[in-house]
C-alpha cells in the first residue's frame, strides 16, 4: 500500500479539551467525527453546533461519520458546514443514490458506510456514486472494541471491485484499528484507517499515528 491515511477519531479523545486534543493528531491526514444519535446505535455522542466548533479549532480535513436515522434529512448539513467527507450508513439511509449525489452536490466526497455484517455485494453498482467506502472492523456505537477479522474478506472484495470500477474510491477501515490490526487491513486492501483509542490512549499521539502510517504502508505487512 503507498498512499494511506490516518483519521484518528475524536471519540477517544478528551471531550473536555477538544482544541487541545485536536491539537495532539496535528500530523494526521484528517480528523475522524462520530455523530451518534443513540437511535442508529445506542450511543448519543455530538452534532452539528459542536461539529462546527471543531472545523474552527483545526485545519485538519473533517470526515464525518454519521451513526444516525434519516441521514436522507441530516447529512447535507454536515457538508454544508465544510466537511472534507460525509459518509452515511447504508442501514439507515432510505434513497442511499440519491443521498450521496446529493452530498456530491453539497461540495463534499460522498461516503457511504457498512455495518460488518452488512453485504457488499447489493451496493457494488453504486460504487461509481462514491468517493469513499467505509467498511465498519467493530459494529458501531462505542470506541474501543476489538477489531473484527470477519470482515477481511469483505475488504478484499471490496478492494477488487474499486479497482476493477476504475473510478478512484477510497477504502476505509474503522474500529479496533491498532498497529498491529491495521497490517492485515492494508494487506486485504484498504488505504484509509480510522483508529480512536489506539492514537488517543498512546503517551504521544503523533508517535502512535505515524507507527500506524509505517505499518499500512509495509509491502510485508502480513507475516
Ligand atoms: O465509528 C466508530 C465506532 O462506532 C469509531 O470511529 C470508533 O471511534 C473507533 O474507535 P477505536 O475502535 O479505534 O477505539
Ligand atoms: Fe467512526
Amino acid at each position: 500500500m503507498t498512499n494511506c491515511a490516518i483519521h484518528p477519531s475524536i471519540l477517544s479523545a478528551d471531550f473536555a479539551r477538544l482544541a487541545q486534543e485536536l491539537e495532539r493528531i496535528s500530523s494526521a491526514d484528517a480528523v475522524h467525527v462520530d455523530v451518534m444519535d443513540n437511535h442508529f446505535v445506542p450511543n448519543l455522542t455530538l452534532g452539528l453546533p459542536v461539529v462546527e466548533a471543531i472545523m474552527k479549532a483545526t485545519s485538519l480535513p473533517l470526515d464525518i461519520h454519521l451513526m444516525i436515522e434519516d441521514p436522507d434529512r441530516w447529512a447535507p448539513a454536515y457538508a454544508d458546514l465544510g466537511a472534507d467527507s460525509v459518509t452515511f450508513h447504508a442501514e439507515a439511509a432510505k434513497a442511499p443514490v440519491r443521498l450521496a449525489r446529493e452530498l456530491r452536490a453539497h461540495g463534499t466526497k460522498s461516503a457511504m458506510a457498512l455495518k460488518p455484517a452488512t453485504p457488499l455485494e447489493p451496493y457494488l453498482d453504486m460504487l461509481p456514486e462514491l468517493d469513499m467506502l467505509l467498511l465498519m472492523t467493530v459494529e458501531p456505537g462505542f470506541g474501543g472494541q476489538p477489531f473484527l477479522d470477519l470482515v477481511i474478506p469483505k475488504i478484499e472484495r471490496a478492494r477488487k471491485a474499486i479497482d476493477g470500477s476504475g473510478a478512484t474510491i477510497t477504502l476505509q477501515v474503522d474500529g479496533g484499528i491498532t498497529t498491529e490490526t491495521i497490517k492485515r487491513a492494508a494487506a486485504a486492501g484498504a488505504d484509509n484507517f480510522v483508529a480512536g483509542s489506539s492514537v488517543y490512549g498512546a503517551a504521544d499521539a503523533a508517535e502512535a499515528i505515524s507507527a500506524l502510517r509505517n505499518n499500512a504502508q509495509r509491502k510485508d505487512s502480513v507475516e
